[in-house]
């Protein structure tokens, strides 16, 4: 029995808790991505370019380097790194392997994801060679993903907003499960106690960052971002208009981006190329609750745990059992768990 000084609690072991980063030098890191070859680069983000490596254990990695060092991307690398201290491993979150800081780099070190994003993975954008992912594929993504962001939302004493959730940010491992990752715009909000006194994690004190002070936020304060966040098309419109930042901010995208790119980024696109390949009451479903998430006020929008129990009421159920597809009358009868029902017309955001 250990005590747990991130979830104030007693548990069986602490197996969850990360291995913490290692501290990798810049000589390791040339050495693996072939000096940076640009033969390497995978992806880039605001933080830099990405490249696949190779370390000397043998193991596959992704670097993403930052060579231009500003206030920015201090922070980033100070939010990358306090999430990976201090979220428990989950096979949904992509976990930190190592980093290191020079005086004129910023370097992070994670497992590399063999399928990249979803985003190199849907529509026009698609690298695939071998046509588009299939239905059960796509569901399988969806579920993947809203379970690894319900992990972030639920970390014990405190929550952990991702705030830059689009299909970039969604990568896909050999088994093309979701794997989340991009914290560079993440906020930790943490617990009051009844002093009035944050609970903040323990491990978050020893974390190696480059930012000089670190802010801790109560998740029951509304906390006013006064520089927005996310992707131009990914931000849930009340955090866009007023910077107050809750966890159904993340949801919002969730419901207008990865749930409608596990069907693709545009409805018709995905129906023409998949041809008839998918369940179309699952279909149906599946949209019926992207509304829902995305739904213009966020007090309707479910929690991520409830679109996690709706996603595996309706994917999980369909392997385990000799339904084909769900119908309106299995719904009725376990509501709290089963897709929302069709919109009315009022209501739901366009
Ligand atoms: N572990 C990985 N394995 C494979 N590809 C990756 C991995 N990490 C990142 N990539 C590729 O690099 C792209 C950018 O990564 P990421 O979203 O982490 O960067 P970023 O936008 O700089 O980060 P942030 O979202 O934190 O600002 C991804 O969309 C993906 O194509």
């Amino acid at each position: 029995m250990v005590f747990n000084l991130r979830t104030f609690s007693f548990t069986e072991s602490d197996e969850d808790d990360p291995t913490p980063p290692k501290s990798f030098s810049l000589k390791e890191l040339r050495v693996a991505t072939h000096d940076f070859s640009h033969r390497n680069v995978v992806g880039g983000g605001d933080f830099g370019m990405v490249y696949r490596g190779h370390l000397a254990d043998g193991s596959q990695v992704v670097v993403k380097r930052a060579f231009i060092i500003d206030q920015e991307r201090e922070e980033n690398f100070g939010r990358e790194m306090q999430v990976a201290r201090s979220v428990s491993t989950h096979p949904n979150v992509v976990s930190l392997r190592g980093f290191c800081r020079t005086k004129r780099e910023l370097l992070l070190v994670y497992p590399l994801m063999i399928h990249n994003s979803l985003a190199s993975n849907l529509g026009a954008q698609s690298e695939r060679p071998t046509g588009p992912l299939d239905w059960t594929t796509r569901t399988r993504i969806a579920l993947g993903a809203a379970t690894g962001l319900a992990h972030l939302h639920d970390q014990g004493n405190f929550r952990i907003m991702h705030r830059h959730i689009c299909p970039h940010s969604i990568l896909l491992n050999s088994q093309f499960e979701a794997v989340i990752t991009g914290f560079c715009s993440s906020v930790i909000m943490h617990k009051r106690n009844v002093q009035g006194r944050t609970i903040k994690s323990q491990v978050e004190d020893s974390v190696v960052s480059g930012s000089s002070s670190q802010t801790y936020h109560c998740y029951d304060d509304v906390y006013v971002d006064n520089h927005i966040h996310g992707v131009n098309g990914f931000i849930a419109p009340e955090y866009r208009n007023t910077g107050k930042c809750t966890l159904k901010n993340d949801v919002s995208p969730t419901g207008e981006r990865f749930l409608g790119s596990s069907l693709d980024r545009r409805l018709g696109t995905f129906f023409r190329r998949c041809s008839g390949n998918y369940v179309e009451k699952e279909a149906e479903g599946l949209v019926r609750l992207a509304l829902l998430c995305a739904h213009e006020n966020p007090s309707v929008r479910p929690e991520m745990s409830e679109v996690v129990r709706m996603l595996e009421s309706q994917f999980l159920q369909r392997d385990t059992s000799s339904r084909s597809s769900w119908s309106q009358s299995e719904c009725d009868s376990t509501p709290y768990y089963s897709f929302p029902p069709s919109p009315s017309p009022m209501g739901i955001a366009p």
